[in-house]
């Protein structure tokens, strides 16, 4: 059975709701842009192609049900508006807002033809966003074919297999199917070329453990999950042949936007002369863009970092412990026996401690460079 995170057809959307998977594979029906929006802020959908196939789909399903109008101006002042809401919802990934845009100029067009009426511009619209799953699908697979090949090509033109490390989850889940830098692992192992994969557990929220690890099971695709920090050493150790990430945004300059952890893969990889790859759709494209400095970066509530599953893993910032090393007063060397964590230099902060205590000596230069640091530690509220 094909992995499916839309499930779409004329007046009807479900979604699967992955912040379940994966223990449960509960599908959620979606009725409005609104549920839609909410389902996106979630994460309940995730990957920039599939959020935007879930928006345009779930305005769709309103159109069908009559929403929009009277009138051909209030039916295009809706389609722009509900669209904008939804853009919102995920500011990083592009692909809403350029499907957004498309679609909004399409209604307006529509609107302006001789003979349009609300039904003409109504059934465009919905048209639209049907022909997106397809669109997506068909790139997906050329994505992955064409990766596959030119990323043998690169690492392996004698033939053999290659070992694949990949970040987040870019797969059938991520979009209407198959992938993007999971679709080019899919396609290797498809050719038979594909000796391993390596997919990163990708904290905070673990798409890489719950999703990515869930679909290279569900397909008998042969995998390991790492955690993150485990990924220069697999590098090292293992094998990696390659590095095949997805795209929230790739602009201009090249310059792309991905899932937090990205970067830092990039840099390891380029340390140890591995390629890395970036696989996308151009929906996932913005041209208008020059740099990645112009990319608005979401920034995600802060308990998806500090719980786990609803539970607290992280200290509370009011109930942690109060250790001497934080609470001595005042300004103790404290930052000398974290810079140095040796035995003299534990000696060498004792005595200076004692001696300050007794009022012998003022703040050295040592103190005053622990200052911020001190501060950082202490003020930090998770
Ligand atoms: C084909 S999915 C492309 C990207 O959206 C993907 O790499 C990614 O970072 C997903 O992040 P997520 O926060 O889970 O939506």
């Amino acid at each position: 059975m094909r992995l499916e995170a839309i499930r779409y057809s004329p007046g009807s959307l479900q979604i699967l709701d992955q912040l379940q998977l994966p223990e449960h594979c509960h599908y959620e029906t979606l009725s409005s842009v609104q549920q839609a929006r909410e389902a996106i802020r979630a994460m309940k959908v995730r990957g920039a192609p599939a959020i935007a196939l879930v928006g345009c789909l779930s305005l769709a399903v309103e159109l069908q049900a009559g929403a929009g109008g009277p009138g051909l101006a209030a039916l295009v002042a809706f389609v722009r508006d509900q669209l904008s809401l939804l853009v919102a919802a995920r500011p990083t990934a592009v692909n809403m807002a350029r499907a957004a845009r498309d679609l909004t100029h399409m209604a307006a067009r529509e609107a302006e033809l001789e003979g349009a009426t609300e039904e003409t511009v109504r059934e465009r619209v919905i048209r639209f966003a049907e022909d997106m799953l397809e669109k997506d699908l068909k790139d997906n697979r050329s994505i992955g074919d064409l990766g596959a090949r030119h990323l043998l090509e690169q690492t392996n033109p004698r033939g053999g297999k290659v070992t694949v490390l990949t970040h987040c989850n870019t797969g059938a889940l991520a979009t209407a199917g198959y992938g993007t830098a999971l679709g080019v692992i899919r396609s290797l192992h498809e050719m038979g070329r594909l000796e391993h994969t390596f997919c990163t557990e990708t904290r905070p929220y673990n798409q890489g453990a719950r999703l990515t690890a869930f679909e290279l099971v569900y397909e008998k695709i042969p995998a390991t999950l790492i955690t993150d920090s485990m990924a220069a050493a697999a590098m090292v150790h293992q094998g990696v042949s390659a590095v095949v990430v997805g795209a929230d945004r790739v602009v201009a300059n090249g310059d792309t936007a991905n899932k937090i952890g990205t970067y830092q893969l990039a840099i390891v990889a380029k340390h140890h002369g591995i390629p890395f790859y970036v696989a996308a759709p151009s929906s996932s494209c913005d041209l208008r863009l020059e740099t990645g400095k112009e990319i608005v970066i979401e920034e995600r509530p802060s308990q998806e970092l500090t719980d786990l599953n609803g539970v607290r893993i992280a200290a509370q910032a009011n109930d942690v412990p109060r250790l001497p090393a934080l609470v001595a007063p005042p300004l103790p060397a404290f930052g000398g026996t974290w810079r140095r964590d040796n035995a003299s230099s534990r000696r060498r902060n004792l005595k200076a401690r004692r001696r300050r205590r007794s009022g012998a000596v003022g703040r050295g230069k040592a103190v005053e460079s622990s200052l911020p640091r001190r501060r950082a530690l202490c003020s930090s509220k998770s």
